[in-house]
């Protein structure tokens, strides 16, 4: 057997999904078959302090020869970092992002991959410049109940998809959670709100079911949405509700509708958390129901003919039983499972192992286009962050 190539990983911020990307990271391919390539974490860095750094690494069980750094500069700078994981609050994703591709390093984003399609262009331009690769980290398109997802839609089992519902809704009760109104999800100055939030999520399962089966001519949807704003910050979004129509030939069905819905007012399964579906592919010939748009674990095919099929996709281990989604939705991870944001790094090692520049099932063109369906919700709201987050002036202090 060959020996695994080694991906070095450095992290960008040490706050919660840092954590839990981190902890992921570490767990051992092989635990879900993947032999040719494993992550280690070189280094990570805090804004705060470089003792945040230590910490940070400390907690997440890195080695011991990881360098612990009090600036993103340094970071990027570190000749030992092959892919550098950025963990900061959306507002601050294109200043980050462009500093470590500036610096030449291959980048993983998290989402929502910038605050507006002209920042997501321009990283893409700089990627393409630098050759490296960059990817948007919705770490949910990676897991392979969604590559079987679109294997069955590709195989013809529901028929041409003619309307695609997703909801991500999590009744955060903001006035309580968030009462000072600095926290990331209601403060403008970090983009906070549903849309860039939640609702990124939603359009990723229309975009993974729609877009991304589409012939390319037919992809770019058309858009009317609506937002229902955060009365304590006033320019936080709370609840986003969107209508996408996918303009395809008669041919191949006819247009196809779509519903992106997100809230951090209500619960996507208020009552019944196991058994109400939150993302529903229909075609003529029946649907595919998926019970959780963040991390899904069971698939439900219901055919007109009668047939159903329920599966259970539990996440590989090791993991604590435990992360930033324990009890989201009220439903508690399997003892051991992982949290399964391994997937995407994998995905982005395997990338750098075969020298592509993009990821396969979230390409950059695709990122940038649910971009520009958020910002055409957001023209059509009226909603602006502050100046300073949306610019794609770089380096700016933010
Ligand atoms: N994929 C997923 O499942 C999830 C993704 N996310 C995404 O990850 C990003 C971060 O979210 P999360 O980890 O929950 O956020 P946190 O607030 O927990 O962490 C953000 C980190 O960013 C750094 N940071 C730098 N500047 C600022 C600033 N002005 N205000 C706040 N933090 C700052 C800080 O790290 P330091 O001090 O070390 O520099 C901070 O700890 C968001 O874009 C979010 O959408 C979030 C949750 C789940
Ligand atoms: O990425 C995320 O997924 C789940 C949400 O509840 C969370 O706010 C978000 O950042």
């Amino acid at each position: 057997m060959s020996v695994p190539k080694t991906i070095h990983w450095g992290i960008l911020a040490t706050g919660e999904i840092a954590t839990t990307f981190t902890k992921d990271l570490l767990a051992s391919p092989t635990t879900r078959d993947v032999t040719a390539i494993t992550h280690t974490v070189v280094a990570a860095a805090s804004s705060s302090s470089k003792s945040r750094a230590e910490y940070f690494l400390r907690q997440c069980n890195c080695p011991s020869t990881a360098n612990a750094y009090g600036s993103y500069e340094e970071l990027v700078h570190d000749p030992d970092v092959d892919i550098v994981y950025i963990a900061t609050p959306h507002s601050h994703h294109y200043q980050n992002a462009m500093l470590a591709l500036e610096a030449g390093k291959n980048v993983l984003c998290e989402k929502a991959f910038t605050v507006n399609a002209a920042q997501a262009k321009k990283l893409v331009d700089k990627a393409r410049e630098k050759n490296v690769f960059l990817m948007e980290a919705v770490w949910t398109r990676y897991f392979p109940i969604c590559v079987y997802l679109r294997q069955v839609i590709e195989s013809g089992t529901i028929g041409p998809v003619a309307r695609v519902m997703a909801d991500l809704s999590v009744a955060l009760s903001p006035e309580k959670s968030f009462a000072d109104g600095k926290h990331r999800m209601v403060n403008p100055n970090l983009a906070g709100g549903a849309l860039l939030d939640l609702g990124v999520y939603s359009l990723n399962w229309i975009f993974q079911t729609l877009y991304y089966l589409q012939p390319p001519e037919t992809r770019k949807p058309q858009v009317i949405g609506a937002l229902k704003m955060y009365d304590a910050t006033g320019s936080a979004d709370e609840t986003a509700s969107i209508v996408l129509t996918f303009p395809r030939p008669q041919s191949a069905g006819g247009d196809a509708h779509a519903i992106a819905t997100a809230s951090m007012r209500v619960a996507t399964p208020p009552g019944d958390r196991e058994n109400i579906p939150c993302v529903r592919i229909q075609g003529l010939k029946g649907e595919i129901q998926i019970f959780n748009a963040v991390r899904p674990t069971r698939f439900r095919l219901v055919l007109v003919d009668g047939t159903v099929e329920d599966q259970a996709w539990p996440q590989p281990g090791p993991g604590e039983g435990s992360g930033w989604y324990n009890g989201f939705n009220g439903k508690k991870h399997a003892e051991g499972e992982g949290q399964g944001m391994f997937w995407e790094a994998d995905e982005a090692a395997f990338a750098l192992v075969e020298g592509r520049k993009e990821g396969r099932y979230l390409g950059l063109e695709e990122s940038i286009r649910i971009m520009e369906v958020m910002d055409e919700i957001r023209r059509q709201a009226g909603l602006r962050y502050p100046d300073k987050i949306e610019t794609t002036d770089f380096p700016v202090n933010l």
